[in-house]
């Protein structure tokens, strides 16, 4: 039997309204260390909302979130990032007249912990660590490519790479694989699968074949509640999760 792993992050009857609306509504939703968990719904559901909420983004109306057991609702958004949590927004924020190696000088060099107090005096940057980074997300020939000249999955996978060069322990991806060819959404459900236990992750996605390809657990939220937990399986077959998709072309097409 597999042990049980540590509860990462904790959100407990969390509800937000936008003047009277009610975007997320008593959300329950638990992630442990490590893990890759997925989170779908139909348009409107409240899933790039709860993500805000999580980053400090926008604010709860009421509920509790926890990171490491302790209360991050009431931080900062600057201060929820540095008790590591990093969030990757469906449009990149990379530096275009860069190069990725400078991208990657940057992303490493803003690293809060060790490397920063190791070469601050220096000011360089562990290239070796650049270059694994680079490796990693599949940019290794690029490194001297200007990042405007660069396709838009390559372009995603950058601002991934300037993410993990923070090291963060929980990261948040919205729509990673938006507006990606199918090659460049299979090398991402790639790179996610080499991510997976290494980092813990929460992905906020519609491709359901992305999704089927790198999901342990999926959550899927309706009407900012959460409606199905479960496998791929389990939750494309439930019949309120069904019901949910109806009108949206089904799950299949979310
Ligand atoms: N700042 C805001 N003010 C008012 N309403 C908001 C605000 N942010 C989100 N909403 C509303 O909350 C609901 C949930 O939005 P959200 O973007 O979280 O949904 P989603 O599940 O991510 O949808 P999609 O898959 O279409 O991106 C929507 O009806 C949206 O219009």
């Amino acid at each position: 039997m597999t042990p049980a792993r540590d509860q990462l992050l904790a959100l407990k009857q969390v509800t937000v309204a936008f003047s009277g609306f009610i975007a997320v509504d008593r959300l329950d939703f638990e992630v442990a260390s490590g893990e890759l968990r997925c989170l779908i719904g139909p348009n409107g559901a409240g899933k790039s909302t709860t993500l805000d909420l999580i980053c400090g983004k926008s604010r709860i109306t009421s509920g509790e979130i926890a990171f490491r057991g302790a209360p991050i609702h009431v931080l900062k958004e600057f201060r929820i990032a540095r008790t590591g949590i990093g969030r990757k927004f469906q449009v990149p924020s990379v530096f275009r007249e860069l190069t990725v190696r400078e991208n990657l000088e940057i992303g490493c060099s803003r690293d809060p912990g060790v490397w920063r107090n190791l070469f601050r005096f220096t000011g360089g940057v562990d290239t070796e660590r650049l270059e694994r980074l680079a490796v990693l997300v599949g940019l290794e020939d690029h490194l001297e490519t200007q990042a405007a000249q660069l396709s838009h999955g390559q372009t995603q996978w950058l601002e991934i790479a300037l993410i993990l060069a923070q090291d963060p322990a929980l990261i948040l991806m919205d729509e990673p694989t938006a507006g990606m060819t199918a090659q460049e959404t299979n090398m991402t459900a790639e790179l996610f699968n080499r991510l997976r236990g290494k980092h813990t992750l929460v992905v906020v996605e519609h491709d359901m074949g992305f999704v089927r390809d790198i999901a342990e657990t999926i959550s899927v939220m309706h009407q900012g509640k959460l409606l199905a937990q479960g496998t791929a399986d389990e939750v494309s077959q439930d019949a309120k999760v069904r019901e949910a998709y109806l009108g949206s072309g089904g799950i299949g097409h979310a």
